[in-house]
């Protein structure tokens, strides 16, 4: 649908309620701001958000006792405070009640006037009155409601400023208890795991000191393309080479033998005895502190930070929380790293062992590059993420079997060797606004013992590992 045709819908459903176009125009303008300019949660329900952020405004203005405070603060271009959403010193999250048994627009009016103190704040800590906590800690309920009624819950940016973008959750629903962790930009060491970071272990041949501005201009690829055979991973545009991804793609869905390394003491099989094999990965070498590039290079794109759209979601399969994006995708796109605390194999057990053990999601990521080397690696040198305390927004990404839109791809940036890596997603084929995002936890669905907890799989792919097993499993 055309813009002005859905403005002009919007003012229709606003003027049976016998709103002021002009108040209405003001409070929708911030609604299209605060959600990227995506009509899809506005239009929602009879558009439920804009006429509740409307009676909002109007109880704003009820406190202070300013008559013409909607008129006013749109004559100066300054908002109530309420609807400064994109502001991250003011995240600000919205519960308001349920229209599904609302009928007659005036019902409809009452309804919303009776909802006004159903409205929350986030504070400048990203601490909530509304039960939504960015923190580990228990959220704080201070929030009185006369009734108990469906919501609409909008936290504005998990990130608290820290990505280059924002990204919102929104929950339509208006039931979901808010996700409870800390957001980080960067992967950040627990206890015990060791992280060797030096500029003394990077030799010559692990980096590009002698290039100046885009590596990816030179006619020639520096250093840094070795590892990917001599030529740069990303084209010029910022997106991965077709064969590259088409290289990564086939190993992760049709590894062949000679695609796995096999341990002689599993540190994830130990229990078993026997290595399932792990997948000898492609992995994309960045440039980095020693190589005279600068920042700008084509060759920087995952240690440039997130710069798509996203937004957080409720699922409607029964998978929790969900990311999509706010945007077209082109093939290839980097969206994010999976961010979490760095743990030993020791500590994710200990971790695991702690835990009540009927956690609905998990959040673990094995690092397993270093593994099947000469070397034994022992559990307490293994490496892992964990974003269940700390992560950033790839935790909420959920899992899909076989033709999922994301693929996993090891980046190497401040090491040289493969004990520790990056753990980037990238678009494995063009994705449209608003589609989920999801990739392929490499989940063996059998295997219960595995620290990673299997779950029951939802993902809906005609090719569902797990859905093939329950059908195994009933047919005999
Ligand atoms: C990394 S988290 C993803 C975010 C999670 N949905 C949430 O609400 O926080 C992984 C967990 O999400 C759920 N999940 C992910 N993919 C799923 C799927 N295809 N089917 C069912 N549950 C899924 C499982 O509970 C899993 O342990």
């Amino acid at each position: 649908m055309a813009k002005n045709e859905r403005v002009r819908k919007a003012f229709d459903a606003t003027r049976a309620l016998k709103l002021p176009d002009e108040e209405v125009k003001l409070v929708l303008k911030h609604l299209l701001k605060l959600f990227d300019n995506n009509w899809e949660p506005i239009e929602a329900e009879d558009y439920r958000a804009l006429i509740d952020a409307y009676f909002e405004l109007k109880e704003d203005k009820g406190k202070d006792g300013c008559e013409d405070a909607v008129v006013e603060h749109g004559e100066s271009g300054k908002l109530p405070k309420r609807l400064r959403l994109p502001d991250p010193e003011d995240q600000v999250s919205f519960r308001k009640g349920s229209t599904s048994q609302v009928s007659s627009p005036k019902e409809k009016k009452r309804r919303n006037v009776s909802l006004q103190q159903d409205v929350t704040f986030l504070n400048k800590n990203g601490s909530s009155s509304s039960g939504y906590s960015n923190s580990c800690k228990k959220p704080q309920q201070q929030h009185v409601t006369c009734e108990k009624k469906n919501s609409f819950q909008i936290i504005p940016d998990i990130t608290k400023g820290t990505e280059n973008v924002e990204i919102s959750l929104v929950d339509v629903t208006g039931k979901k208890e808010l996700p409870k962790f800390t957001y980080m930009r960067d992967n950040i060491i627990y206890q015990h795991a060791y992280v060797h970071i030096s500029l003394a272990r990077l030799a010559d041949e692990d980096c590009c000191s002698g290039c100046s501005g885009d590596c990816l201009s030179v006619p020639i690829p520096c250093a840094c393309a070795q590892e990917t055979g001599g030529e740069f991973a990303y084209t010029s545009e910022g997106q991965l080479r077709e064969e590259f991804l088409k290289a990564c793609m086939s190993m992760k869905l049709e590894p062949q033998e000679h695609h796995f390394v096999y341990c002689l003491d599993c540190p994830l099989e130990r229990s078993k005895r026997k290595c399932k094999g792990h997948m000898v990965r492609k992995f994309i070498k960045e440039c980095w502190r020693k190589c005279g590039c600068n920042m700008q290079c084509g060759n920087r794109v995952v240690q440039r930070g997130i710069t798509c759209k996203l937004q957080v979601f409720w699922t409607r399969e029964g998978k929790g929380w969900g990311v999509k994006t706010l945007r077209d995708l082109p093939k290839g796109t980097f969206v994010c790293e999976y961010v979490g605390e760095i743990l030993t194999n020791t500590e994710l057990f200990v971790r695991n062992s702690k835990g009540s053990g009927d956690e609905r999601h998990t959040y673990p990521v094995t690092l397993d590059a270093d593994w099947g080397s000469e070397k034994i690696l022992k559990d307490e040198e293994a490496l892992c993420l964990d974003a269940t305390l700390c992560g950033n927004v790839a935790r909420f990404i959920n899992h899909r079997c076989f033709d999922a839109s994301l693929i996993d791809i090891p980046v190497e940036v401040e090491t040289p060797d493969r004990h520790y890596y990056h753990l980037a997603l990238f678009t494995t084929r063009d994705v449209k606004a608003s589609e989920e995002l999801t990739w392929d936890y490499g989940i063996d669905f059998d295997d219960h013992e595995h620290p990673i907890k299997a779950f029951k799989c939802s993902c809906g792919s005609k090719f569902c590992r797990d859905q093939k097993r329950s059908s195994v499993q009933v047919s005999l």
